[in-house]
């Protein structure tokens, strides 16, 4: 089949003219893509089906990473904005791992579980500024655990996970989502946090993404402990 031109995202135009690093490029969509979604939530009405409209945001983006990852669609350029070395087969991986916890978030959790806030939050203000972090001052104080990672990428993805998580959670409850004691949910989204960091600095990236292993232990941490850490 025939591939189909594709057009060009503002993540691209950002990359291919040498404005930001191709790197950095990626780590920024990787960070913004999953809040600025969630900053779209509350645009949608209160009916028990909203969840499944907005699912149709990442369903389109599902969609665009398989065709683009599969060679369907040709567009290097956008291959190359979210992909290592520029090979589409990888889009195949992170970023399909990332747009379905995205998906998966929207359904299971909506605006009705801060599990689901904690979840993206994680996955991109956490693991997406501990690349950014980790490749500018981790170059010493590596892991003793991991030598590819160090304490200032896990220290960035805890307090960046973390105060996404808090800033979500609370602008969720001062719009009536959810009631919540910001003092308790701060103090779980910190145990949670901590769990989900130690889980992504641990060698294990090459057989399970981090795409799928944080957002995964951190939705079995928000059911193990759904009444004591995260209750809403
Ligand atoms: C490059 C990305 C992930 C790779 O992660 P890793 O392998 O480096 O750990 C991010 C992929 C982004 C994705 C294809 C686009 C997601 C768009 C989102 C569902 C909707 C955005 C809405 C907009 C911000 C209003
Ligand atoms: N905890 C961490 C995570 C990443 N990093 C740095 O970021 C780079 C990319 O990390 P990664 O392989 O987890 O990247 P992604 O799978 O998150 O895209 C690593 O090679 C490190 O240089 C770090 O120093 N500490």
């Amino acid at each position: 089949m025939a591939a189909v031109p594709w057009p060009q995202g503002s993540e691209i135009a950002l990359s291919s003219r040498g404005i930001v690093d191709q790197k950095l490029s990626r780590k920024l969509v990787h960070i913004l893509a999953g809040p600025g979604f969630a900053l779209c939530w509350p645009l949608f009405s209160a009916e028990p089906n909203a969840r499944f409209f907005a699912a149709i945001v990442p369903c389109l983006n599902l969609l665009r990473v398989v065709l683009l990852g599969t060679g369907i669609i040709d567009d290097p350029k956008t291959v190359n904005a979210m992909s290592r070395e520029g090979d589409r087969a990888e889009l195949l991986r992170g970023p399909l791992y990332y747009v379905l916890v995205l998906l998966g978030t929207t359904l299971v959790y909506w605006r009705e579980s801060p599990v689901g806030v904690v979840v993206f939050s994680l996955m991109c203000g956490g693991d997406g500024l501990a690349d950014i972090v980790g490749r500018r001052l981790g170059a010493k104080h590596k892991l003793p655990w991991n030598s590819s990672k160090s304490w200032a990428g896990s220290g960035a993805m805890f307090l960046g996970g973390s105060a996404m998580a808090i800033a979500f959670i609370a602008l969720f409850c001062s719009l009536g989502y959810f009631d919540c004691d910001m003092a308790a949910m701060a103090a779980g989204v910190a145990t949670i946090a901590a769990v989900a960091t130690l889980i992504e600095s641990l060698p294990i990236n090459q057989r399970l993404d981090d795409n799928l292993s944080v957002p995964g232990v951190v939705a079995l941490l928000g059911f193990l402990l759904r009444n004591a850490l995260l209750a809403a």
